[in-house]
């Protein structure tokens, strides 16, 4: 649809444009990246036809722009900018058919159905109908965006230039003019050229990416590609980091302060308080957390870890939210708690600390073993309804953890607990067989994120060790309590 070879363009002989080449396919949207004065908008406004280059060519459906007569172009390729000065008091229906000027013929234009179904259908698909007939300049400025967006649509043109269209936008704003603009691609298949300061929207709408650097090639390809640290923190001069977004299957971009974090060690930096009714561990300062809790799970940051104790029979549709209220009767903010429960006794618990040169570790796992679960021979249990019991493990390290360090560092410690309850002959009362944990068991691994980088932490790395046996000493022992409470020692 778009072809560019070797473009080269600038500003009173100043080159500010190097031997860009790029094609984009019909139907595709195609973002430009690259940081302030890189020259996202001198392109686009070469392939707008608003703008002379230096040397290379351009060409639009197979014929090259010079070619194009000013009519031709504007059935063919409409532009909206980041904003647009209103002088005069039009209705929105009124501004929207102004896209239709280049379909107008002669001294006397007349309106065809066409352009009445073409304007309507633009203004269905931004969501306007129901303004319509008010003026623009009474409008929002998300409003106002989505009008100009209805008004380049009204022109059904073969390619859309976008020139950062959502710079002034609220975020919901900015979703659905990308959102309109996305049903409208796959409608019909329109092509789209966006300019993006804002790689997260890019990553997430565009099918490709070209990143430029000082107006020059950085990268052309999908976005997991083009979104790379490396390049990014290049290009941008600032300290970049990649993860995945948590719903869909592309990059998010994140950001790094320039401020030192802390520094303590995970000891004093910990408080703990156990009573009947919950272990609570309070840290000074966020820690890193990966977890299976009832409130919080995932990765998070978070200040306080609640083991909260409650009844054997307890039965509640939504847990998470009855641990909110539970959070705020006894004054923690729950953004920033991890919270398990257990039916387990408390006071059974059982803690493990170690410290060595390269990191700290404190260890409390919870034990109740009602509910004992043989994980080989689940597939045999009828699942009977039965009290609840579960182990709740808890592992706080001062370092700074890999993600894959994370992950490891569960598996290392579920390997562990594990061993510690076939240790102690724990037995599966469905299958007969040993059992490997309970149904509910959950696992929390909290990391200070400071002081040594711990890349892995699989069962033989030093961290690992350390894991599998406070870990399996603490299971260990927790059960061993359980077990004497319940007579069966
Ligand atoms: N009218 C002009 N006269 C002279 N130089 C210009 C003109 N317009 C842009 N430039 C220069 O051309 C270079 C590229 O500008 P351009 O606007 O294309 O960058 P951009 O990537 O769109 O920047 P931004 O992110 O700030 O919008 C910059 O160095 C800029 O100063």
């Amino acid at each position: 649809m778009i072809k560019v070879e070797n473009l080269s363009a600038g500003y009173q002989q100043k080159e500010v444009i190097h031997q860009v080449s790029f094609e984009v396919g019909k139907g595709e949207i195609f973002g430009i990246l690259g940081p302030n004065g890189s020259g996202k908008s001198t392109i686009l406004k070469i392939l707008s036809g608003q703008f002379p280059s230096f040397s290379g060519s351009v060409s639009i459906k197979g014929k090259p722009l010079d070619d194009y007569k000013i009519k031709e172009l504007a059935q063919t390729v409409a532009v909206l900018s980041q904003h647009y000065d209103i002088s005069f008091s039009y209705t929105v229906k009124e501004t929207v058919k102004l896209g239709r000027y280049a379909y107008q013929k002669g001294l006397f234009p007349t309106w065809t159905i066409e352009d009445e179904l073409a304007v309507q259908k633009a203004i269905d698909m931004t969501g306007l109908t129901n303004l319509e007939n008010e003026k623009i300049d009474l409008l929002s400025g998300g409003e106002r965006q989505r009008v100009f967006l209805a008004r380049a649509l009204a022109q059904e043109p073969d390619i859309l230039l976008l020139d950062e269209p959502t710079n002034h936008l609220d975020i919901s704003h900015q979703m659905r003019l990308f959102d309109s603009l996305y049903k409208w691609v796959q409608e019909k298949q329109l092509t789209v050229v966006a300019v993006f300061h804002d790689l997260n929207m890019a990553g997430l709408y565009c099918n490709r990416l070209l990143l430029l650097d000082k107006g020059s090639v950085k990268s052309i390809n999908e976005p997991q590609n083009v979104l790379e640290e490396e390049s990014l923190s290049s290009v941008y001069q600032t300290k970049i980091i990649k993860k995945q977004h948590p719903v869909v299957p592309t990059p998010l971009i994140t950001l790094t302060p320039a401020m030192e974090w802390n520094e303590a060690s995970v000891f004093p930096m910990l408080k703990t308080v156990q009573t009947e009714e919950a272990i609570i561990v309070e840290a000074e300062k966020p820690l890193k957390t990966l977890s299976s809790a009832v409130l919080n799970s995932g990765f998070n940051w978070s200040k306080y870890f609640i083991n909260r104790h409650v009844d054997k029979h307890y039965n509640c549709d939504d847990p998470e939210q009855d641990m909110k209220m539970y959070l705020e009767k006894i004054g923690y903010n729950s953004a920033y708690t991890v919270g398990m429960m257990t039916a387990a006794k408390l006071n059974d618990a059982s803690m493990k600390r170690v410290q060595t040169e390269q990191f700290s570790l404190f260890v409390i796992v919870t034990a109740g073993m009602s509910n004992a679960v043989d994980v080989s021979k689940a597939y045999l249990r009828t699942d009977l309804v039965r009290t609840p019991g579960t182990i709740n493990t808890w592992i706080f390290i001062d370092g700074k953890l890999s993600d894959a360090a994370f992950v490891q560092a569960m598996m290392t410690a579920t390997e562990a607990k594990v061993k510690a309850v076939a240790e102690n002959q724990i037995l599966d009362p469905e299958t007969n067989t040993i059992a490997s944990g309970t149904s509910t068991d959950s696992l929390l691994i909290a990391a200070t994120q400071t002081g040594s980088f711990i890349e892995y932490a699989g069962t033989i790395t030093q961290i690992g060790k350390a894991i599998g046996q406070m870990v399996f000493e603490a299971t260990f022992e927790a059960i061993k309590r359980y077990k004497e409470r319940n007579g069966s020692i």
